[in-house]
């Protein structure tokens, strides 16, 4: 298997396009004039142009000459492992329902691929006649720590359940190559070591392994397990490509370039744009608000003793917690700790919402003098969940102009019905404002949101997030597939926010700065403290 003249693929002076079309445009400027991956080797692809040498590999291209990509095997089977938040529905609320028909499919079932991937047809229908080696499943699940979750609904799993769920399902096919991009994203550290210790050694011989190809950004670390790296710029293609031992003097070299670009950049940013962020947040109600008015003003969130629970199972248990107007709070725990939950309580998606321990500015909630639009009304949104749903349902019609416009649906961060003919002159200025602000203005209306890379779609989703001036702002992951320097402009802005903000990351550098923070550890056990900055 090691000879030099083994490979798994080879792409020799091949230049890579989107479609026939004579006038298509070239994925990278230049041919790519040597590539290959050998069945020993674990690549990592870095840099912002990662996302394309990955469809390169698993053929979503035109190949120009077809034959200068070539594979060990003549129908290589090629799995990329697609991290797409929880499986994307039509409503953020279903993921919460209790009654679950006989359409859902438990984790289990998704993981084994009765359902080939749809949640259209009845996923106890076995739609594929793929022998699933079951001695292989019980390995994965036990590795990546699966046993617990197998009959849990697939909807309800968390967002790091449900990474290790999909990867598990792709690994069961037996690829020849695996590609996954950003694997550790949304990971807590616990869940990142898991997957990273079983990337390690998934390519040896005993579970059947193949090569890996990861796809990471500059800032990320690289994992010790890796052996080779490619080096890919957006628009040239591949810089530099190898074993990572001989090559770290250009990796260190492309990293302190980077810190530097960032660094130049934040010190120039804050001084020259000050005024305009206040011209940004000036609508905002509370805006220019004082201490003395603040500590007036009743808790914008008060939890009363918030328990939430599937069957007799607490997933949170006698919550106490206080917001004040205008504080910055960092969520954390591991996947599963019921984050995403609590979130859900509050943006009303959850069917236990309508609970009197829930108190929003002094009021109690209850069936009856609380509906979901006007609880929606005053709070903004970016999640993975929202991500998953806005590209399945407008992806491929809303321009970015347009999905900026989208947040100004007063009752609900999930309406996506075309929205900017209906702004008033002021609202128009605003999305505009911050187009320009957020240097979008070259694509916010030649491109459409899934034409855009992950980065610009979550810088996109963070504006939208922004422009009805909400009350409270839930930022769920909102900066993970961030690239460095746009991340650090929308963590800059935030500083100057008025609002309240509410953030789930689990990484500090997608962290925006924060005030306070609420642990969950287990249903019943929290913690609340401030945060020195
Ligand atoms: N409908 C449901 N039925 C049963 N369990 C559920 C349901 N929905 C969620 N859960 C479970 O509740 C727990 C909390 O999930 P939640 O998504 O809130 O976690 P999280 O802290 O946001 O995790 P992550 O960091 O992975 O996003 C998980 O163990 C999840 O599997």
């Amino acid at each position: 298997m090691t000879s030099k003249n083994h490979f798994i693929v080879r792409i020799t002076n091949a230049l890579f396009k989107q479609s026939l079309s004579k006038t298509a445009q070239p994925v990278f400027s230049k041919p790519i004039s040597h590539f290959e991956i050998k069945p020993n080797e674990n690549w990592v692809l870095w840099g912002p142009g990662k996302a394309k040498m990955m469809n390169i590999l698993s053929n979503k291209y035109l190949c120009e000459s077809p034959t200068s990509m070539s594979f060990m095997k003549l129908n290589p089977h090629v799995e990329q492992v697609q991290f797409k938040g929880v499986i994307p529905t039509a409503h953020l609320s279903a993921r919460y329902e209790y009654y679950k028909d006989e359409f859902d499919q438990t984790c289990k079932q998704f993981i084994l691929d009765n359902g080939a991937n749809s949640n259209k047809v009845s996923y106890k229908i076995s739609t594929s006649d793929r022998k699933v080696n079951m001695e292989l499943y019980n390995k994965l699940i036990k590795s990546l720590k699966l046993v617990e979750l197998q009959d849990r609904y697939a909807m309800g799993l968390s967002n790091g359940q449900m990474r290790r769920a999909r990867l598990t399902h792709t690994l069961l096919k037996e690829p020849d190559l695996l590609l996954v991009d950003d694997p550790f994203l949304g990971l807590d550290p616990t869940a990142t070591s898991i997957i990273s210790k079983f990337l390690a050694t998934y390519n040896h011989e005993t579970l059947g392994g193949c090569p890996i190809v990861i796809g990471l950004r500059y800032q990320d670390p690289l994992p010790a397990w890796t052996t080779h790296i490619c080096c890919v710029d957006e628009t040239n293609g591949i810089l530099f490509q190898g074993p990572i031992n001989e090559l770290q003097q250009k990796i260190n070299a492309i990293k302190s370039r980077e810190d530097k670009i960032l660094q130049e950049k934040k010190v120039l940013k804050t001084a020259e744009n000050s005024f305009e962020i206040d011209d940004l947040v000036a609508s905002h109600p509370m805006y220019g608000r004082d201490r003395h008015e603040i500590i007036k003003m009743p808790e914008t969130i008060e939890l009363k003793g918030l328990d939430v629970s599937y069957k007799g199972e607490f997933v949170l248990r006698n919550l106490r917690w206080k917001v004040e107007p205008g504080s910055k709070w960092h969520i954390r725990g591991d996947n599963g700790s019921g984050k995403s939950t609590l979130l859900s309580l509050l943006t009303a998606e959850h069917p236990q919402s309508w609970n009197s321990k829930v108190v929003e500015n002094g009021k109690e909630r209850r069936t009856g003098n609380a509906n979901y639009f006007d609880i929606n009304k005053r709070i903004g949104m970016s999640s993975p969940e929202l991500h998953a749903i806005f590209l399945k349902n407008s992806g491929d019609r809303l321009s970015i102009r347009e999905c900026i416009a989208t947040g100004f649906h007063e009752g609900s961060s999930n309406n996506f019905i075309p929205m900017w003919d209906k702004l008033s002159d002021n609202q128009k200025k605003i999305v505009n404002m911050y187009i320009t602000y957020f240097e979008l203005q070259d694509i916010s209306e030649t491109k459409l949101f899934d034409e855009v890379s992950v980065s610009k779609q979550k810088l996109i989703l963070f504006v939208r997030s922004l422009v009805k001036m909400p009350e409270v702002l839930i930022l769920d992951e909102a900066f993970s597939g961030m690239e460095a320097e746009p991340m650090i402009r929308c963590q800059e802005f935030l500083e100057y926010w008025p609002g309240t903000v509410l953030v789930v990351s689990h990484i500090a550098e997608e962290t925006p700065k924060c005030d306070h923070f609420l642990r969950l550890i287990s249903p019943g056990q929290y913690t609340i403290g401030n945060i020195e900055n």
